[in-house]
């Protein structure tokens, strides 16, 4: 407990000693500078967001894992230039350890199938939800934790993982009422920029790096992006041919600049007829501008997107067959995407589809007399085995305090245990919905 009001000494052999006549202002009672509480209304949201991440993940067959929110710093080591190992929240340990707060979750999955190797039977399909950091300077005051959904497919190397994911996306957003006109879903290809480079012979290790620069199109002036580009030694003309690429909205355009032996535009043609298949095409477009900021990506990417185009993006992934061979396993096809809990609250609020959570109790138990706590304890705890939510007040309180209370907690039932009532085996009962009264027993109590 931490210490308010009283200054903690600390004597050689006698451990820590507290002399409660100093005052002392109150400690700082915020959280760390870019991190949230989550108090009960806060927590209740963030429950039922994470319930529906659950459940889709349920229905899709996918097992839940999780891993600690403190990796080696080595995990997240990449020279892409990405801002998320920009702004690793790392630091050197007691141990001298090289460690970080994780950025993501990824990587922490890829560690995880390397550790178990052979003994897992692919395709795997997990799901975690876990909190990731970052340490950005509070110039531009943005949070530094978020939680995170992902669900990922490891061992597939067709697109019918990602059509799994998007289809898993698509129920996820179905469940909380957004359709179709509020969030599309862009879909497109790191083999589209790969094939680009190709043809100006970029080297295939500036791949990484131009696509995490050509991320930051739409964030960054052209000029910016050019210099970027060509501190790459991407010369002038490579950067118009990748921009021009970047432009293109339809499978058609890209066959007539690909050829029609592109992989690219194969893989892309089959997700969309998958798609087709799930039943929900209408939530995808083609967009070659979509490359996604994270280095690993090697084939899709994709990313939703709210249609009034007044918030960042909702979600986003992609596909990442090399990044187990990076850590120096073998080659194993994956995919994923990561799902924030921040911009979709954002979202559902801007729809006026916020769901009502209030705090739910079922009855409200009191006893009206000392000498009646140990019975109106076993009249909870029958009624607690039957499922029902109840608040034992726990001190003798007035009548007028329990009706305020019953109030604040929208409770549907009151359960008072009176002496007269008592002695002849009956409980009064005022339901707090019709405000009836009665005296009933222990039986009735849960009829
Ligand atoms: O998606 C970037 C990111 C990573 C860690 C923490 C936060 Br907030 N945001």
């Amino acid at each position: 407990r931490g210490m308010v009001g009283g200054r903690v000494t600390t004597t050689a052999n006698e451990g820590i000693q507290t002399d409660s006549t100093t005052l002392t202002s109150l400690i700082s009672v915020d959280p760390p500078r870019g991190t949230r509480d989550f108090p009960p209304e806060d927590m209740r949201l963030r429950s039922w967001l994470f319930q529906h991440f659950r459940e889709v993940s349920r229905l899709f067959a996918f097992e839940e894992i999780d891993f600690p929110v403190l990796e080696s710093e080595e995990l997240f080591v990449r020279k892409a230039g990405e801002e998320i190992t920009q702004q690793l929240y790392n630091f050197e340990d007691k141990g001298g350890r090289r460690v970080a707060l994780r950025p993501e979750l990824t990587p922490s999955l890829a560690r995880l199938v390397l550790q178990k190797g052979k003994s897992l039977s692919l395709p795997l399909k997990w799901f975690a939800i876990g909190q990731c950091w970052r340490y950005e300077r509070m110039t531009r005051g943005r949070r530094r934790e978020h939680y995170q959904w992902n669900m990922d497919i490891i061992g597939i190397s067709g697109v019918e993982a990602e059509a799994e994911l998007l289809s898993a996306i698509v129920t996820f957003f179905t469940r909380l009422g957004i359709t179709a006109s509020d969030v599309g879903i862009k879909i497109s290809n790191r083999k589209v920029l790969q094939a680009v480079l190709a043809r100006y012979s970029i080297p295939d290790e500036s791949f990484a790096a131009v696509c995490v620069i050509v991320d930051k199109i739409e964030k960054l002036p052209r000029s910016e992006i050019e210099n970027e580009l060509a501190a790459l030694q991407v010369p002038s003309d490579a950067i118009d041919g990748i921009l021009q690429a970047l432009t293109l909205k339809s499978l058609d355009d890209l066959e007539d600049l690909l050829g029609a032996e592109s992989g690219a535009v194969a893989e892309l043609k089959q997700l969309f007829a998958l798609a087709d298949g799930y039943g929900f095409s209408d939530w995808l477009n083609f967009d070659a501008s979509v490359v996604r900021g994270l280095a690993y990506y090697t084939g899709t990417v994709f990313e939703a997107f709210d249609r009034e185009r007044k918030l960042r993006a909702i979600c986003g992934g992609g596909r990442y067959d090399q990044l187990l061979s990076t850590y120096g396993g073998a080659d194993t096809p994956a995919c994923g995407f990561g799902f924030g809990d921040a911009v979709i609250i954002e979202l559902l609020k801007e729809r006026k589809l916020m769901p009502e959570l209030g705090h739910v109790v079922d009855d409200v138990v009191l006893a009206l007399e000392d000498h009646l706590k140990a019975p109106a304890a076993m009249v909870a705890a029958h009624l607690r085995n039957a499922g029902r939510v109840v608040d034992l007040v726990l001190e003798t309180k007035r009548l007028k305090w329990v009706f305020k209370h019953t109030e604040r907690l929208h409770a549907k039932r009151l359960v008072l245990l009176g002496a007269t009532e008592w002695n002849r085996g009956t409980l009064r009962v005022k339901d707090l919905i019709t405000r009836e009264e009665s005296d009933v027993t222990l039986d009735d109590l849960l009829t």
